[in-house]
């Protein structure tokens, strides 16, 4: 497990291949499926800022080893400093997350993901807020934070919103997984390469001695593909996807969609709705009201105002939701939380409120962001 105090930087988890324009690094914990430890957070952070100002690095591709790209936060040492009331150590560990989030959607050297395989939650964080995510036929993303207590962020706040319609909405509320073709159809992913071809994509990238997004994106075209939707998408239902996810409170969306499942039956409706119900009722609200609250901010101010919500989180001032959902899904893994309050009806709009207020303790402030002013439109620009 990976431990919260540890502030030593262990490089085996981050591999990185140096060549002569470009830096290829490797996600290392392929046992975890590359879930993000602090000390991997940690290397992150340093390799890309030294990377800002290093004029020899033209582009950062980054991968994962094993079947995934990366599942998320590493959520089982979550849950054990939670269980030792350490909720301190998970907040450090939000602050550089969120850091790293911030320095990867403003940065100005263009990153190349390559998402074959698993991208979840913390995943998201570390790949879509870079300018270029190549999606492969091995590629399921989510973010399902919400059956785990949490909410989805690493700025998904920022990117889910700016989908078409309401989709953000519903994948960031269901935790829906996606395909590598319905992750480009909705625009989390840029590219879609079939994952043979990927040794040779990243051969051509590291042969690109320039940071330019146009002609960085002509050399993943040569590789890409365009892969069929698959008739049952939920990209297929966006009508229907508007019309619910669209409404002004979690409990309307889910009368919405009853309203649809009276009409006709419908397996896509049906488990939209269990899904839903499946969720922490405080996770869904909270995760509403961010969501709604970041189409209108941009990616700095998303994060700052979710680091509030992860604290809180940690915290279960309010609910003890995320660590009943670690408990139930990672610990004891009968998959049955409890989740109190156990109805939507019963999350008030105050106890949703003070997940977006201040944390009540001298000695906590908010997370601060350097601006980075005068960088280039690509640089802030990326969905
Ligand atoms: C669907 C998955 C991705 C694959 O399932 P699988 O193919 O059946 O594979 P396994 O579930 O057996 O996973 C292989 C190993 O990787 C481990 N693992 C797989 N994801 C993980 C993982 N996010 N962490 C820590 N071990 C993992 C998993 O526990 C297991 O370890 P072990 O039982 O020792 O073999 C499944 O692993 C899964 O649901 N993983 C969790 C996905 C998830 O909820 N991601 C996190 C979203 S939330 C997030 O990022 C926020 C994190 C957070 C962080 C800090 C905080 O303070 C607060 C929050």
């Amino acid at each position: 497990m990976a431990s919260w105090n540890s502030t030593g930087i262990d490089e085996d988890q981050v591999l990185v291949e140096e060549r002569r324009f470009a830096r290829i690094l490797t996600l290392n914990r392929p046992k975890q499926l590359n879930a993000i430890s602090f000390t991997m957070v940690s290397r992150l952070l340093e390799l890309f800022s030294s990377y800002e100002t290093d004029p020899s690095v033209k582009l950062v591709v980054v991968k994962g080893k094993g079947r995934a790209f990366c599942a998320g936060g590493d959520v089982s040492a979550a849950a054990h400093a939670i269980k030792e009331s350490e909720w301190r150590k998970g907040a450090y560990f939000f602050r550089k997350q969120y850091t790293l989030n911030y320095l990867l959607a403003t940065s100005s050297k263009p990153q190349v993901s390559l998402l074959n395989g698993i991208v979840m939650g913390g995943g998201a964080g570390v790949s879509i807020h870079g300018r270029f995510r190549v999606a492969t036929e091995k590629s399921i993303f989510a973010m399902p934070e919400t059956s785990l207590g949490h909410f989805p962020d690493v700025g998904a706040s920022y990117y889910l919103p700016r989908l078409r319609g309401f989709f953000g909405e519903y994948v960031g509320l269901t935790g829906a997984r996606l395909d590598g073709a319905e992750m480009l159809a909705c625009g989390l992913a840029t590219h879609f390469v079939p994952s043979e071809r990927l040794t040779q994509l990243e051969e051509a990238l590291c042969r690109a001695d320039t940071s330019q997004p146009s002609i960085i994106s002509a050399i993943i075209d040569k590789f890409s593909r365009t892969p069929i939707l698959h008739e049952q998408s939920a990209y297929n239902r966006l009508d229907v996807i508007d019309k619910c996810f669209s409404r002004r409170t979690v409990e309307d969306i889910l009368a919405a969609l009853e309203e649809e499942a009276l009409k006709k039956k419908d397996d896509w409706i049906d488990s939209t709705i269990r899904d839903l119900k499946k969720a922490s009722p405080t996770s869904l609200k909270i995760s509403l009201r961010s969501i709604r609250e970041g189409r209108l901010q941009d990616a700095g101010q998303c994060l700052i105002r979710e680091y509030r919500m992860a604290c809180h989180v940690m915290r279960g001032e309010v609910s003890e939701d995320f660590i009943e959902g670690c408990r139930a899904l990672l610990l004891d893994k009968d998959r049955n939380p409890k989740w109190e309050p156990s109805k939507l009806e019963l999350v008030t709009d105050a106890m949703v409120e003070r997940y977006f207020s201040r944390i009540e303790d001298e000695e906590w402030e908010d997370l601060k962001l350097t601006a980075r002013p005068n960088l280039p439109a690509s640089a802030t620009s990326k969905l």
